[in-house]
C-alpha cells in the first residue's frame, strides 16, 4: 500500500508550513533564484552563501544543507568541504545533487567522494545517477518522467508531474532543495524525498493548467508551490511500489 506514504507526505507539508525550516544551499550560479523562490513559496527559508570563510556559520544557522555541484571552482569546492564537515559535526541532514557529474571525470570523482561522506539523500537525473555507486544507507532519488526513490530494497515510483518541468532549467536542482527542506524537519530521509517529489510533481500539474510554455510555467510553478495543500497531495499522489530497481 502506498496511501500511507502520501498521507505522511501531506503531514510533512503541514509541518513544513508550521515550522518554516531553514535550508542552506550551496547552489550552482545558474538556478539560485528559481531554487530560492521555490523554497520560499513552499514555506521554507533559504540561504545561499558559499564563501568558504562564512559557510560554516550559515550551516550552523540552518536545519539542513543542500549541496549542488552545478558550477564548481576551487573556492566553491573549499566551501562545500567545510559545509559538509560542519553539517556532520552538528548532525544536520544534507543532500547531494551531483549536477553535471556526467560531463567531467573530475566532477564524477568529486561527487563519489562526497557520496562517501554519506548525505542523507542523493538526487540526480538519469545520466548522473548511472555513474555513481549508491551506498546502501543513502536514499537515492532519480528524477525523470517518473521519479524513483530507493533505500536498499525499498523503492517507489512517483508518476506525478508534467513534461514542461523538464523544459525549465533548474527544476531538478529545485527538487533536491525541496527534499532538503523536508529533511530539515527531521523526517526520515525516504519520507522527505517522497514528500518533495510529490510536492513538486503535483504543483507542476497545477502550473501546467495555465502555462503557455516554459516561460509562463516557471512563475505558475512558484504560485502552485505556494498554494499547494496537504489535501492536494492526498488527492493527486500517484505512487507505486517499484520492483524495477534503480
Ligand atoms: N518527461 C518528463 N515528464 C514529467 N516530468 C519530468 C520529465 N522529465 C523530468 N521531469 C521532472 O522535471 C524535474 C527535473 O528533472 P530532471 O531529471 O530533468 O533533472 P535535472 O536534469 O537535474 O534538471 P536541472 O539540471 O535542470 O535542474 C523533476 O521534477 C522531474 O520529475
Ligand atoms: C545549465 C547548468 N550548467 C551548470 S549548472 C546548470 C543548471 C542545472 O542543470
Ligand atoms: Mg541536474
Amino acid at each position: 500500500m502506498t496511501a500511507p506514504l502520501a498521507e505522511e507526505a501531506a503531514r510533512l507539508l503541514e509541518r513544513l508550513r508550521e515550522r518554516g525550516p531553514r535550508v542552506h544551499c550551496l547552489m550552482n550560479t545558474v538556478v539560485r533564484k528559481l531554487v530560492a523562490d521555490g523554497l520560499s513559496a513552499l514555506g521554507a527559508v533559504p540561504s545561499m552563501t558559499d564563501a568558504p570563510e562564512e559557510v560554516e556559520a550559515f550551516v550552523g544557522k540552518a536545519d539542513a544543507l543542500c549541496v549542488n555541484l552545478g558550477t564548481l571552482d576551487a573556492a566553491r569546492r573549499a566551501g562545500i568541504d567545510r559545509a559538509v564537515a560542519r553539517a556532520g559535526e552538528a548532525r544536520k541532514p544534507w543532500l547531494l545533487d551531483p549536477a553535471h557529474c556526467d560531463y567531467s571525470p573530475a566532477r564524477t570523482a568529486y561527487a563519489a567522494g562526497l557520496l562517501a561522506r554519506r548525505p542523507a539523500v542523493l538526487r540526480a537525473n538519469a545520466a548522473e545517477f548511472a555513474l555513481l555507486a549508491m551506498p546502501e544507507d543513502v536514499v537515492a532519488v532519480r528524477t525523470g518522467e517518473t521519479d524513483r526513490i530507493a533505500l536498499g530494497a525499498k523503492a517507489v515510483a512517483i508518476s506525478n508531474g508534467h513534461p514542461l518541468t523538464a523544459r525549465v532549467t533548474g527544476t531538478g536542482c529545485l527538487s533536491g532543495a525541496l527534499a532538503a527542506a523536508f529533511l530539515a524537519l527531521d523526517a526520515p530521509p525516504f519520507a522527505a524525498a517522497v514528500a518533495a517529489m510529490l510536492a513538486l510533481g503535483v504543483a507542476a500539474q497545477e502550473a501546467a493548467t495555465t502555462a503557455r510554455g516554459p516561460g509562463s510555467f516557471e512563475p505558475a510553478l512558484i504560485d502552485a508551490l505556494f498554494n499547494l495543500s496537504p489535501e492536494d497531495i492526498r488527492r493527486e499522489a500517484r505512487i507505486d511500489h517499484d520492483q524495477s530497481g534503480l
